[in-house]
């Protein structure tokens, strides 16, 4: 692939070569940044439409901000390519989201210019505030300045650190970057206001109201921001909410327009003494036409052909858990009227987007708002509906509290679907499905399983469909299903019952969810060498099958629990039981195999699994040494 020519951008080495650029320069690196995005991400894949549509954005506040001194917060940091690029990652790029890699996100740990580090979204604001206290309090640190795009805005979060910037009152700087979409088209009262300040200004009138914004400079920007707004709201008396917050708000304005963004940033910084909220309006995937015209704006793409947009995706061997769930469930929801979902702006991602083509009306997809996904289906549930509440298991962190004191507490059958559970690959530690079972298997009442193969999969939403006394969780893994045949219809399993997979006498392997694959390899492995394995899949974290342990400890020499998950989760559980009745009284040969007790940065999931130590070969090994014939290990783990 040739590489466009980048004449300016070879020009920077960082932020500081920004500082004496004329506009027309800032407008050349911008073009070039933007080609720089596409060649690497090409390349690379990762999340391309954010990226483009901040190009200008970034340039502009590199080069009025004093970064790092000024602290920069990214809200998820999805868009942070051009920010790296700039800021001496460049020659590090094409690593980007691979193993020993750059992090597809920032990273305090990566780089100085990384002021905090995200991944989840709607934080920004509240950690730029808590610079701006630090700033106030004597710390050496600058401005601090969030960018929060208009689908993170949405969240519960971002409006409780806009309510106490409002009150501290202290200077602190918001950008919102209103590209009108989230992953998916934002939904709720919220985006529909963002629309209603320009809707009356289309795009193009945006430059006039921004010259007319400048020719007010440079009087008192509270008085430019208040003749913006009125220009855009027609409301004169009014104000914004952001000003019934606190914030002076300026606005909106061209993202795309380098002339536009300089004036303002720098009047900006030259006179800002209290919150101030600048909104910015941008094309998600700008300046790539496959981006700008994909429907969710290129969001996350995989390595792709530049000249024809072709994404290089692999042929799949089997199907993916999200689609067998959204599938499976869209057929539950064709037999029982009271079934319906819930998504936290992850239609696509969690395959709700299949039941949402059936059966629109039974699909909720609330924005970024885990918090309030679980409550509401809390409220579904007592209503006397069926609500499968959809949330990847890394943002059903979000909703604990309301997993504890709405949802459980109160005994109501929500249906917990937790996709992305284990390791993700080259979204890392930020994505990981690392603490859903043990942070759910600690609650009273709850119900909580764990899909061994994508049949299991089809069982377990059947199971939860059917299960009315309180709630219920299931937990699957990204990506492919392991190819198993698939049952045309769920089968409801008993609820706390495991199964045999496969019977042996010496060695026991009890899986729970998808290591189960991993675990009949290691046990082909042993009996290669002689060793007799039982392999069985938990299905169920809590309640748990104590007969299956019962028996697999007495009617073996050791047993080893294998999961996909932090310290705390099943494997304590099994110990806890043990203990408490007695049963290691008098020793038991027993080793519990978890995800380490660190973070696992990104690479591909084989590789992340091989750190953290959890390849069949590791399991091999584990039950060689449970067995106390460690000596006989196997060499070198494979993935
Ligand atoms: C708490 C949380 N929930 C869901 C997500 C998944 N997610 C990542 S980016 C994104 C959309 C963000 O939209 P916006 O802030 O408008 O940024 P844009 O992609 O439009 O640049 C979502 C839903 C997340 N990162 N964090
Ligand atoms: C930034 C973010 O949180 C999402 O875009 C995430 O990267 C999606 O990952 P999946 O590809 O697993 O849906
Ligand atoms: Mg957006």
């Amino acid at each position: 692939m040739t590489k466009p020519p980048t004449p300016m951008l070879d020009r920077v080495a960082g932020p500081a070569d920004l500082k004496g650029m004329s506009q027309a320069d800032l407008i050349h690196l911008a073009r070039d940044v933007r080609q720089e995005v596409i060649s690497v991400v090409a390349q690379t894949g990762g999340h391309l439409g954010s990226s483009l549509g901040v190009v200008e954005l970034t340039v502009a506040l590199h080069a009025v901000f004093n970064t790092p001194f000024d602290k920069l917060v990214w809200d998820v940091s999805h868009q942070c390519y051009p920010h790296k690029i700039l800021t001496g990652r460049r020659d590090r790029m094409l690593t980007l989201r691979q193993g020993g890699g750059l992090a597809g996100f920032c990273k305090r740990s990566e780089s100085d210019y990384d002021a905090f580090g995200a991944g989840h979204s709607s934080t920004s604001i509240s950690a730029a505030l808590g610079f701006a206290m630090g700033r106030e309090m004597g710390q050496p640190t600058g401005d601090a300045i969030a960018v929060i795009g208009d689908g993170s805005i949405s969240a519960g979060m971002a409006y409780e650190a806009l309510n106490h910037a409002g009150h501290l009152k202290s200077r602190l700087f918001v950008i919102l970057n209103d590209n009108e979409m989230s992953i998916a088209p934002p939904v709720g009262a919220m985006s529909k206001y963002l629309s209603g300040l320009y809707a009356d200004t289309p795009l193009g009138k945006l430059k006039d109201m921004a010259e007319d914004f400048e020719a007010v400079l440079p009087g008192p920007i509270r008085e430019g921001a208040r003749r913006a707004r009125q220009l855009v709201t027609g409301f004169p008396g009014g104000g914004t909410l952001f000003e019934e917050l606190g914030f002076d708000y300026i606005g909106p304005i061209d993202g795309h327009d380098m002339g536009q963004l300089l004036t303002v940033l720098r009047a900006a910084r030259a006179r800002a003494s209290g919150p101030t909220l600048i909104h910015v309006c941008t094309v998600k995937g700008k300046g790539y036409k496959p981006a700008e015209t994909s429907a969710d704006r290129g969001h996350g793409v995989a390595k792709f052909d530049v000249a024809s947009g072709a994404q290089a995706k692999s042929q799949p061997n089997a199907p993916s858990y999200t689609s067998v769930f959204g599938k499976t469930l869209t057929a539950e929801a064709a037999r029982d009227p009271r079934i319906v979902a819930i998504t936290a702006a992850m239609p696509s991602g969690t395959g709700l987007d299949i039941l949402q083509g059936r059966f629109p009306q039974r699909v909720f997809d609330v924005g970024i708002a885990e918090q309030h996904a679980v409550t509401f289906a809390g409220g579904m549930a007592a209503a006397g509906l069926r609500p499968f509440c959809a949330i990847y298991s890394t943002f059903l962190q979000r909703g604990y509290d309301q997993i504890v004191h709405d949802v459980v507490l109160q005994k109501l059958p929500v249906r917990f679907c937790i996709d992305r559970a284990g390791l993700v690959g080259a979204d890392g530690s930020t994505h990981a499905g690392a603490f859903d079972v043990a942070f759910l298997s600690n609650l009273p009442g709850m119900v909580v399983m764990a899909a061994g193969d994508e049949a299991e999969l089809v069982n377990m939403i059947a199971t939860s469909a059917a299960y009315d006394e309180g709630p219920i969780a299931f937990r699957y893994p990204r990506g492919e299903g392991v190819g198993v045949e698939m049952p045309e219809r769920g089968r409801i399993l008993e609820i706390g019952k495991g199964r045999i997979v496969k019977e042996g006498t010496k060695l026991a392997l009890l899986s729970l969810g998808a290591p189960l694959a991993d675990c009949l390899k290691a046990a082909e492995e042993l009996e290669a060498r002689g060793i007799s394995v039982t392999v069985a899949d938990a299905r169920f974290a809590k309640p748990f099958d104590t007969d299956l342990v019962a028996r697999l400890v007495n009617e073996h020499e050791a047993l080893v629990t294998v999961e996909h998950g932090a310290e705390g989760g099943f494997g304590a559980m099994v110990l806890h039981w043990l203990a408490r009745t007695g049963r290691l009284d008098r020793g038991l040969a027993i080793r519990t195999m978890t995800l380490p007790d660190k973070f696992i940065e990104q690479a591909s999931p084989d590789a992340m699994y091989a750190e953290a130590g959890l390849t069949a070969r590791d399991i091999a090994n584990t039950g060689l040494e449970a067995l106390g014939i460690a000596a006989a290990r196997f060499g070198a783990a494979t993935a």
